[in-house]
């Protein structure tokens, strides 16, 4: 069976006066890995914000988990887990003190919350640090306890927004497999990066967004098939219309060099 989670029917967003959404729209299917790429400020995370409900001015239809978002009902946020860009954490806290709050909030008893957290700390190789105080961690393990943080519920739909940004070659490799085994289980995920080499092997789908509209939506094998270029990197380049990197890196590097 396959069921929709998520479904953005002629997405529209402005901000002042600028156009930043205009008129997107995709269906999102159980269990699929989408890779939500573009230009930077492309509208990428405009497009999680109005999703997760924290950015309410839109126009155009958002329904998760067959609930209209703009009814006003929160319930469909418990099934959600989100890993922002640029997060705000509690420094001041242990990761044992910040994980069991986050656990708690969305319903866990104390003590699952405590076990959960500590285990999967333990498991991301962050367990010797999970009573330290956040302040003091490197930003890799800063990532992980924000990945942690976003799976302890359980959450049916994820949003991931560069998850991967500052851990290891193993920790990624890691990430990779979590990311693979929750899709399997039917876990629907949204992953927004800029690496495009993860994106390409990770994504069952890519959609790329470009000056607010959707310009390449299928599997990499698709996106392939529809342009002359091989790899996601290079996809991403064409449908950008993008080919100056030389020239524009051989002017920067001159202007740095006048004095
Ligand atoms: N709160 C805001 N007020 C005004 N403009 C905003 C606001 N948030 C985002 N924008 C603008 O909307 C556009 C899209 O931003 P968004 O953060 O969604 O891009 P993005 O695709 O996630 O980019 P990046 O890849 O750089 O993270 C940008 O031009 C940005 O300046």
């Amino acid at each position: 069976m396959t069921e929709e989670i998520v479904t953005i029917n002629n997405l529209q967003k402005r901000y002042g006066g600028k156009t930043v959404l205009n008129g997107v729209s995709f269906t999102v299917k159980r269990g699929e890995i989408i890779g939500y790429i573009g230009p930077n400020g492309a509208g990428k995370s405009t497009t999680v914000k109005i999703m997760l409900g924290i950015e309410d001015d839109f126009s155009g239809e958002v329904t998760i988990f067959g609930q209209d978002i703009s009814d006003g009902d929160m319930e469909y946020k418990r099934k959600i887990g989100y890993v922002p860009e640029i997060a705000e954490v509690y420094d001041n806290l242990t990761g044992h003190e910040y994980l069991t709050f986050i656990g708690e909030l969305y319903g866990l008893d104390f003590e699952l919350a405590d076990y959960k957290a500590k285990s999967l700390m333990e498991l991301f190789g962050v367990g010797e640090v999970y009573y330290s105080r956040i302040a003091s961690y490197s930003k890799g393990m800063r990532q992980k306890l924000l990945i942690i943080s976003s799976l302890l519920h359980n959450p049916e739909l994820l949003f991931f927004d560069e998850p991967i940004n500052g851990l290891d070659a193993n920790s990624v490799m890691i990430f990779k497999e979590i990311m693979t085994q929750l899709a399997a289980q039917g876990k629907t995920i949204f992953y927004s990066s800029h690496i495009m080499d993860v994106v390409e092997k990770i994504s069952s789908r890519i959609i790329l967004l470009h000056e607010g509209k959707i310009a390449a939506d299928g599997t990499f094998n698709q996106l392939k098939a529809q342009n002359t270029e091989g790899s996601l990197e290079q996809i991403f380049n064409q449908l950008t219309g993008f080919s100056e990197h030389k020239e524009l890196g051989a002017r920067f590097v001159s202007i740095v060099g006048e004095m």
